[in-house]
């Protein structure tokens, strides 16, 4: 399984691994290699669809290979996974993903729009490994393939206001022995500064609170949440008051919450949402929003009728309610955890318009039951085009048809592709 072969690469995998056919058929996967490129390689392990492989050499290149804009890309940090391909070439694959996961799913005609790009450096939100060793602490992203945490000191796809605080961090982690040897740090930069939830394996002391207090003044953070391990996070420094806007209304977020990643994301995301409702809702306009966060997609929506929220995180719940009463919305969001209890066939009757959201894994029981519902307009929101593909299945299969799917690539760089899909019952018009 070590010998160097020379291989033809044929397309580009989900995890944006070239895929190649070994002399006797086995599929290997050539992580860093391109369609259409020659390359020489070297086969390593069996993974469960083939061989994982590692690139030797580019014998002949694609003309989308380009030269990688970050020098951690180089150096194998995984928070990347396509820097080498051409931005367009990138745009183009994971359009295909779309329209492939929505033909699997029974819609092979889906009018798949060209993908929305949106520029490098301005990802608000970093979920950063930390890691103590012999070599003292590092910061960063997973190498590739590997639970190894590589150092970073720059990063172009993260909002400049991020990677600044990363040389800060990483001294302050030095003298905070709660890091023993690992732990996270999730940065969300709101309108208030970045917001940091630290989470180590050991616990904090005085001293270290007055660590962390000296280094949210130093680094103008108005909060700093702690947690040991994955327990419930304490606000462990407040010097200020939190807030980001959502379509203008401020949200005052729990640490660590869920935030689109880029604002550009955010709204190419709201607006292919609200293109895919009808001008006039019917009925009295209700709307629901499932797996709502902290509303960013509730609160315009509000705009165009009453909107029920439902979201399992009891922070991200009560934020949104405090906003929306703040801001007198037509807005009330309620607390459920959709993948136990999803909105039954009753519930969903009243709605004109559902429009959910959910996590990576999907929501496969609650796409069943809107399949299956009266309601007249449904936009799934996907981060996973396998996910997208399962759930839309029952949509398929229910009569349904894709009025409009719109790609969005706000994880610039990454394998990751999100979607917004438009479904409507055969008849009806958006
Ligand atoms: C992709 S985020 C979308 C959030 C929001 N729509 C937005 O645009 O910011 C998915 C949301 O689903 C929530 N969630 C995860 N599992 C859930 C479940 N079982 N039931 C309800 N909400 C869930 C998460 O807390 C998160 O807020």
């Amino acid at each position: 399984m070590t010998t160097p072969v020379e291989l033809r690469v044929t397309r580009m995998g989900a995890a944006g691994d070239g895929i190649a056919a070994l002399p006797d058929g086995t599929t290997c996967f050539v992580p860093r290699a391109l369609p259409g490129e020659t390359v020489g390689a070297t086969p390593l392990a069996r993974s469960r669809d083939g061989l994982r492989a590692r690139l030797d050499a580019v014998i002949l290149a694609s003309t989308d290979r380009v030269t990688p804009p970050c020098v951690h890309f180089e150096q194998g940090c995984g928070g990347c996974a396509v820097q080498h391909w051409a931005p367009g070439a990138q745009a183009g694959w994971k359009r295909a993903r779309v329209a492939e996961a929505l033909s699997r799913a029974g819609f092979p005609a889906a009018p798949v729009a060209p993908t929305i790009a949106t520029p490098m450096g301005l990802r608000r939100r970093a979920d950063l490994a930390l890691r103590r060793g012999p070599g003292g602490i590092r910061i960063g992203f997973h190498a590739a393939g590997s639970a190894e945490v590589l150092d970073l000191d720059a990063c172009p796809v993260l909002d400049a206001r991020l990677v600044a605080l990363i040389g800060p961090l990483r001294a302050l982690l030095r003298r905070l022995p709660a890091l023993r040897r690992e732990g996270s740090a999730v940065v969300n930069l709101l309108d208030t500064g970045p917001d940091l939830l630290l989470r180590t394996d050991g616990p904090i002391g005085p001293a270290e609170r007055a660590l962390l207090a000296a280094f949210a003044s130093e680094a103008g953070l108005p909060r700093i949440a702690w947690a040991e391990g994955n327990a419930v996070p304490e606000v462990a420094v407040q010097h200020g008051p939190v807030g980001i806007a959502l379509s203008g209304v401020t949200v005052v977020p729990p640490p660590g919450a869920f935030l689109q990643a880029s604002p550009a994301g955010e709204a190419a995301i709201i607006a292919a949402v609200l293109a895919g409702l009808p001008a006039r809702l019917a009925g009295r306009g209700r709307i629901a929003d499932l797996h709502a966060g902290l509303g960013t997609l509730s609160i315009p929506l509000a705009a165009r009728g009453r909107v029920a929220a439902f979201e399992s995180d009891a922070g991200a719940v009560a934020a949104l309610s405090a906003a929306a009463g703040r801001a007198g919305l037509p807005l009330a969001a309620t607390r459920r955890d959709l993948a136990r209890q999803p909105l039954t066939l009753a519930e969903l009757a009243p709605f004109a318009a559902v429009v959910l959201d959910p996590p990576f894994a999907g929501a496969a029981e609650q796409a069943a039951l809107l399949a299956r519902s009266a309601v007249p307009v449904v936009v799934y929101v996907s981060c996973s085009p396998a996910a997208l593909s399962r759930d839309a299945k029952a949509f398929a299969q229910a009569g349904w048809q894709v009025a409009a799917a719109t790609p969005v690539d706000q994880f610039v760089h990454s394998a990751q592709v999100e979607a917004v899909v438009v479904l409507t019952r055969a008849r009806a018009r958006v």
